[in-house]
């Protein structure tokens, strides 16, 4: 099969295929790019694959850098921009259902195609133009099919972290999985324990952001692939409520968390605690548990903008959704009203200082003035007083 037009991204590195063809090698762009080229999405991170060892690559170009030699992988960099060219191998090993245990570097694309986890991530784009398909991807990129290349078995024994691969394309693509690679997860969940959290976890939140993520998000649970994943074993029953609500798509990760954390009814340190199990970053950590405690105020209907205010205006698009994908009915127009004439972004903005009150009420510096300050920024958020110095003065006296 012939495609017609290439993106600019495929274009830009055609003169790098040229060189190593030129030279004696074969050269293809291969992986997610040329996947998502024939479904006609935008492509990131061209790949290209060649019959070139590393020390050949690193004769045919001047600058290179060794990225991940022993993988076989060198970074060239070219007219301005940089590739990574790693050369065709075969992987054995995989004691660790992790990391093959040795790599080979062969000169024969398919056996580099057949190593690959899924058809339609085993396809070959040539310099032309040409699909090169030695597994039917093309069918089953036809067919909405997500199926292992040869024994779906084996593909999750080389590298557990497949199967979440496998649910986190079936929610990204709105694919479904093929009956014999959905049998293996099955059998293989638990194998998803040997995979480190990180790693398992960028697959979850790429799964959860997908358009189909209900979809990825039940099979994660009926694959059993849940009670294998960090903190979530007893909560298989909880998390499948998730799957029944509103079709809602997540605006990012800490919205995923703090639904999570919505539906299990965590406290707010049992969420901490099973945020810090997947190792989330701190700052995802914050900004999920300050979205939680919205999302609850929501939903108790008992809050003000003063609440709003404190737990991060930022927060309240996402708590907005959050709260569309839980049916939680809030007066939005009004909320999102109040929230937009909230005077000030942070105590930053306040037109009066510590220093400020210090002078005007002849006090010393001290824990006093803090509190003081907070009881204006309150009463700016809530209009009690308009936030120009002259009138947080006179609210200053009359409120000391
Ligand atoms: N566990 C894995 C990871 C990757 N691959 C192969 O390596 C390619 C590149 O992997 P990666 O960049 O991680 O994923 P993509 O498939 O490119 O998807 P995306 O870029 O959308 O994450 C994949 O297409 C697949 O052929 C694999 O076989 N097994």
């Amino acid at each position: 099969m012939r495609m017609k037009e290439l993106p600019a991204d495929f274009k830009r590195a055609l003169p790098v295929l040229k060189e190593i063809e030129q030279a004696g090698y074969e050269a293809y762009f291969v992986g997610g790019s040329v996947r998502d080229h024939i479904l006609g999405l935008p492509i990131h991170d061209v790949d290209i694959a060649t019959s070139a060892y590393p020390e050949e690559i690193k004769e045919i170009f001047k600058h290179t850098v060794d990225t991940g030699i022993q993988h076989g992988t060198v970074t060239v960099l070219f007219s301005g921009s940089s590739y990574e060219i790693t050369t065709f191998r075969t992987e054995s090993g995989y004691q660790d259902y992790r990391r093959p245990d040795q790599v080979t570097f062969v000169r024969s694309l398919e056996d580099d195609l057949k190593r690959r986890d899924f058809t339609i991530n085993a396809l070959a784009l040539d310099r032309n133009a040409n699909v090169i398909d030695k597994f039917d991807g093309l069918r089953d990129l036809d067919d909405h099919l997500i199926r292992a290349v040869g024994k779906a078995e084996e593909r999750f024994h080389e590298d557990a972290l497949r199967m979440m691969r496998a649910v986190r394309f079936q929610s990204q693509l709105n694919f479904k999985i093929e009956d014999k690679t959905a049998e293996a997860i099955s059998l293989n969940a638990h194998l998803l324990e040997k995979i480190a959290v990180e790693r398992t976890r960028e697959e979850f939140i790429k799964m959860m952001l997908g358009q189909a993520w209900r979809k990825g998000f039940a099979n994660f649970l009926t694959f059993k692939l849940c009670d294998y994943a960090p903190g979530m074993k007893k909560h298989g029953s909880s998390l499948v409520k998730l799957t029944e609500l509103e079709p809602v798509k997540f605006m990012d990760e800490e919205a995923v968390w703090a639904a999570i954390g919505f539906v299990l009814h965590l406290t707010d340190p049992d969420l901490n605690k099973l945020l810090r199990v997947w190792k989330v970053s701190n700052k995802t950590r914050e900004i999920t548990l300050s979205t939680y405690e919205m999302l609850e105020l929501f939903a108790d209907k008992n809050f003000d903008t003063w609440e709003i205010y404190s737990l991060g205006i930022d927060n309240f698009d996402r708590v907005v959704t959050l709260c569309q994908l839980f049916d939680i009915k809030i007066e939005y127009n009004k909320l999102s009203e109040a929230v937009e004439q909230i005077p000030i972004k942070s105590s930053h903005d306040l037109a009066i200082t510590g220093s400020d009150l210090i002078k005007i009420l002849g006090i010393e510096p001290g824990p006093e003035i803090g509190k003081m300050l907070k009881n204006v920024e309150k009463a700016v958020v809530r209009e009690n007083v308009s936030n120009y110095f002259d009138e947080l003065k006179v609210y200053v006296l009359s409120n000391r």
